[in-house]
């Protein structure tokens, strides 16, 4: 057990760990803990030409870093180097304060566990079998576990939800079962570095957050430092304590979540519009429906997002407002809305934003009403549904009544009173 005590004090003394990264973020104020992995002008590729260079990466323990950036960028291939099944090109890998490409492959076994996305055959193996197989780093030569071997077997098999299925086959296990199962196989080898590719895929929603919510505990307890590519960039931006962004043959930036997570920065990493993205919510939105604005949505405090969403996904463009800038309605309508009209939060609404909201209206062939009301600063916000109503605009309290009555090609066909 001193193995695992030494690890938990080295946790301790890393309190909330920072990377040192490239310094593209600023520094912590405590001392850092020593790294368990440190790269510097790493190249990393699959022949003698770099895919991606000049990488310097810092992973302190009890630090969860994600990998994201679009496919193909290189995100496994830096992964499989660390782990390991890749020689660095050129520059320097340091593991746990050695030279990797010096480390005998039973010392790196019993610092670093590796998942990537190759499932093993498991023929005739139950899922206990496979998960044992994350012991035999500290086992003797016949690979006879010891009773405590068999304690962080369960104990990992209990925590990735896999104990229930242990006499199960293996081969015959779901995709998403196999994928707790190695998790708990790499989580009993009780690695100081866990390598990670796309550890999400095969789970399901409530699962992911599980896995996740178990290395971050890992880190915190035991000082557990993990590196993990990801696509789900809403995931990377919850879990992560510092975030890599990949492509164009570098590392593009890398900072905490709070810095990599902006509009313009993921909107440039994957190529989207920057509107299409939250940094609020983490959260990617399909894009607005292309067009003029056919109706003019008014809102308020959440109210609209059932609305904006169906219109969004029946494709007819709508403009909304007014709304004030960082209510969810504004966040929503910045994405999917043809043309939002915001207001500063808290503040009365100015008659040129109503001004620009009645334009709006005039050129709509429908109004849908969503706010139950008009409280406080959103008061003049009842002044567009009178002027639709005087301008003769069909009015509608939903997007379905709205879309039941819209003429399958032209203008609305029936207004509401
Ligand atoms: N064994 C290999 N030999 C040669 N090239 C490879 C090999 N494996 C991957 N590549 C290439 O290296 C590039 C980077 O692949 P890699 O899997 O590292 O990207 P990634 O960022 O993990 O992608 P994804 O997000 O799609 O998983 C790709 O162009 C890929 O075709």
């Amino acid at each position: 057990m001193k193995r695992v005590d030494e690890r938990a004090r080295a946790g301790d003394a890393c309190g909330a760990p920072r990377a040192a990264g490239s310094g593209t973020a600023g520094s912590s104020a405590a001392a850092p803990a020593a790294p368990i992995l440190e790269a510097r002008g790493l190249a990393v590729g699959h022949g003698a030409r770099p895919l991606v260079q000049g990488i310097d990466l810092t992973v302190a323990p009890g630090q969860v870093v994600a990998l994201i950036g679009p496919n193909g960028s290189g995100k496994t291939t830096l992964l499989r180097t660390i782990a390991g099944q890749l020689a660095p090109l050129s520059g320097t890998l340091r593991i746990a304060g050695r030279d990797a490409a010096a480390l005998a492959a039973a010392t790196r076994a019993r610092i670093c566990a590796a998942l990537f996305t190759e499932r093993p055959r498991g023929d005739l193996l139950t899922c206990q079998d496979i998960v044992e197989a994350g012991r035999y780093p500290f086992t003797g030569r016949m690979g006879a576990l010891s009773d405590e071997d068999r304690a962080q077997v369960r104990a990992a098999m209990r925590a990735a939800g896999v104990w229930e299925l242990r006499d199960r086959d293996f081969a015959h296990m779901s995709d998403g079962q196999r994928q707790r199962a190695l998790i708990a196989r790499a989580l009993c080898q009780e690695p100081r570095l866990l390598i990670l590719d796309e550890p999400t895929s095969y789970l399901d929603i409530r699962a992911q957050l599980d896995m996740l919510q178990l290395l971050r505990r890992r880190a915190r307890e035991r000082g557990m430092a993990v590196i993990m590519s990801l696509h789900e960039i809403e995931l990377a931006q919850k879990a992560a304590d510092w975030v890599a962004c990949i492509r164009d043959g570098r590392v593009l930036c890398q900072g905490a979540p709070d810095e990599i997570f902006r509009a313009p920065t993921i909107a440039r990493l994957f190529d989207l519009d920057e509107r299409s993205y939250s940094p609020l919510f983490g959260s990617v939105e399909l894009g607005a429906a292309e067009g003029a604005p056919r109706v003019f949505v008014i809102a308020g405090a959440g109210t609209g997002a059932r609305t904006f969403r169906e219109l969004a996904r029946r494709g007819v463009p709508f403009a909304s407002g007014v709304l004030f800038a960082h209510d969810a309605d504004g966040i929503l309508a910045c994405a999917l809305a043809a043309c939002a009209v915001l207001a500063p939060d808290f503040e009365p609404i100015d008659p040129d934003a109503l001004a620009k909201a009645r334009a709006l209206i005039a050129g709509c062939e429908a109004v849908i009403c969503c706010a139950d009301g008009f409280p406080g600063a959103a008061a003049p916000n009842a002044g567009l549904l009178e002027h639709a109503r005087a301008q003769g605009i069909p009015v509608f309290d939903s997007a379905a009544a709205y879309l039941e009555r819209r003429a399958p090609s032209g203008p609305c066909a029936t207004p509401r009173s």
